[in-house]
């Protein structure tokens, strides 16, 4: 596993509005927890799942999940997108989302890809019920709140990072939009 994600850390250093709870969880050291996210976007449309069980239940989102001991982040994209969605594809970078919460000890470092194609058929998993949306009609109602800040960088193709504060489990109290680090 590899993640090197210090600019989180900066970024709320700097930012004198940000909560306090993401600030000492964020400068405490403690491991994050690693998780992927695949969005498939054909140009025009975005391919999205609702979530059916666990974390983010009810809501649409792309397919991801935790990274395990032993696999590359893009390993567990890919296994995650078969598992979840029952397709492959040849992954890209998007963007990286640290998602700090009040209720969680760990903070979350979720890698975000994206792919204008794929192999296979979407199919409905015990997991994901797939759907496309157009990109005038993704369904930020039925999102995590950070998704509305985030997917304009995705569907321009922009690398993006964040930063987010949740309270509660799903409710946003702060972000900060980084610009593209100069390797990516
Ligand atoms: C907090 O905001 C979030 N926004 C978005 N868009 N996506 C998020 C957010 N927090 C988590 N996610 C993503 C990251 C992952 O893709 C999933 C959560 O993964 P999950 O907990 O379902 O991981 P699995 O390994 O599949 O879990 P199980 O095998 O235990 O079901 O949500």
């Amino acid at each position: 596993m590899q993640s090197d994600t210090d600019w989180a850390v900066e970024a709320v250093q700097h930012a004198s509005s940000a909560p306090d709870f993401a600030i000492q969880k964020l400068l405490s050291g403690t491991h994050r927890k690693l998780l992927t996210l695949v969005v498939i976007n054909d140009g025009a449309r975005v391919l999205l799942g609702l979530k059916k069980r666990g974390f983010g239940a009810g809501f649409y989102n792309g397919f991801g999940g935790k990274v395990d001991p032993g696999e590359t982040i893009e390993e567990a994209a890919q296994r995650e997108l078969q598992e979840e969605a029952c397709i492959t594809a040849e992954l890209k970078d998007a963007g990286v989302l640290v998602f700090v919460f009040d209720d969680q000890p760990q903070p979350w470092e979720v890698h975000v890809f994206t792919a204008s194609s794929y192999v296979g058929e979407p199919a409905e998993t015990d997991e994901m019920r797939p759907q496309w949306f157009t990109h005038t009609d993704v369904p930020f109602d039925s999102m995590w709140a950070d998704d509305l800040i985030w997917y304009p960088y995705l569907l321009r193709h922009e690398y993006f990072r964040g930063v987010f504060a949740f309270r509660q489990t799903t409710k946003l109290a702060w972000h900060t939009m980084l610009p593209p680090s100069p390797d990516s």
